[in-house]
């Protein structure tokens, strides 16, 4: 399986119009990828929070006819990266939108773990609550966002509902950048899955991003890794590697303790 994540430089200068087209361009230059992962909210970039309100968007709004289009003129499936969602009926969300080869809506995921703790898009947006798994006809895809990666739970929530492949689109600062490479093998090597992490690079709001996105193999080696600037990583890597290694070091069978596990207080 051909996966190519597209590491986009997210900067001031360009706007999100153009950067909506350029970045669609990107996506069909992939044709013959089986997987095209973007970032998350690369339109405005993750930590410009004015533009979560400015360019807020309904689901189906610009981005997702501009990505739809181009998922099915590449023939791809596509993590089209994730929007500001305008809910008219609720707040604002981190809104990840997945398409089929034929540009149909497959899912889409509001992110659960909003970053910022008493600021910024933790009050800016609202937490999603639903775990999202695709099934693609080479593996089962667990949706995640950026923060998320701190939350093992989550990844362990997206196994149990059947992922192989967490794919993972983020807005990561440079400032954390060792978090995020060893968090991204943690979460492969505890899941024995594949991680596709796909983050922004440039600078945005101030903010320098990490870049170095990464993919990692169910064993926890890192099978490809971007630098720091705008490229296309583009890697291939085998599904069934995560059924073997599953089968070859059963650990995830050997799991003792469920949220149902009664608990003493001293
Ligand atoms: N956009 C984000 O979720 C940033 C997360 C982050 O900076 C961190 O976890 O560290």
């Amino acid at each position: 399986m051909r996966a190519s994540l597209l590491q986009i430089d997210v900067n001031d200068a360009e706007t999100v119009e153009s950067r909506r087209q350029r970045v669609a361009s990107l996506v069909r230059e992939q044709a013959g990828a089986d997987l095209v992962v973007l970032p998350e909210l690369w339109t405005t970039g993750a930590f410009a929070y004015e533009g979560f309100r400015t360019e807020a968007e309904p689901l189906e709004g610009p981005t997702y006819e501009v990505m739809a289009k181009a998922a099915s003129d590449a023939g791809v499936w596509l993590h089209a990266g994730s929007i500001p969602e305008r809910d008219p009926e609720g707040p604002l969300y981190n809104t990840s939108l997945v398409f089929s080869p034929s540009g149909e809506l497959a899912a889409s995921y509001r992110k659960i773990h909003r970053f910022g703790f008493d600021k910024g898009e933790a009050v800016l947006m609202g937490a999603g609550s639903e775990l999202v798994t695709v099934r693609l006809p080479e593996t089962v895809v667990g949706v995640a966002t950026c923060y998320d990666l701190r939350f093992p739970e989550l990844f362990r929530g997206l196994v149990d509902a059947g992922a192989e492949t967490l794919v993972l689109s983020a807005g990561w600062p440079e400032r954390r950048r060792s978090h995020w490479t060893l968090l991204a093998q943690a979460r492969a090597v505890e899941n024995q899955a594949y991680v596709l992490a796909c983050g922004t690079a440039g600078t945005h709001a101030g903010v320098a991003q990490a870049g170095h996105s990464l993919v990692v193999d169910p064993w926890g080696e890192v099978l490809a890794e971007a630098g720091a600037g705008e490229e296309v990583l583009t890697v291939d890597f085998d599904p069934a590697k995560v059924a073997d290694t599953r089968e070859q070091f059963p650990a995830l069978k050997d799991r003792l303790l469920g949220l149902d596990t009664p608990r003493r207080q001293a």
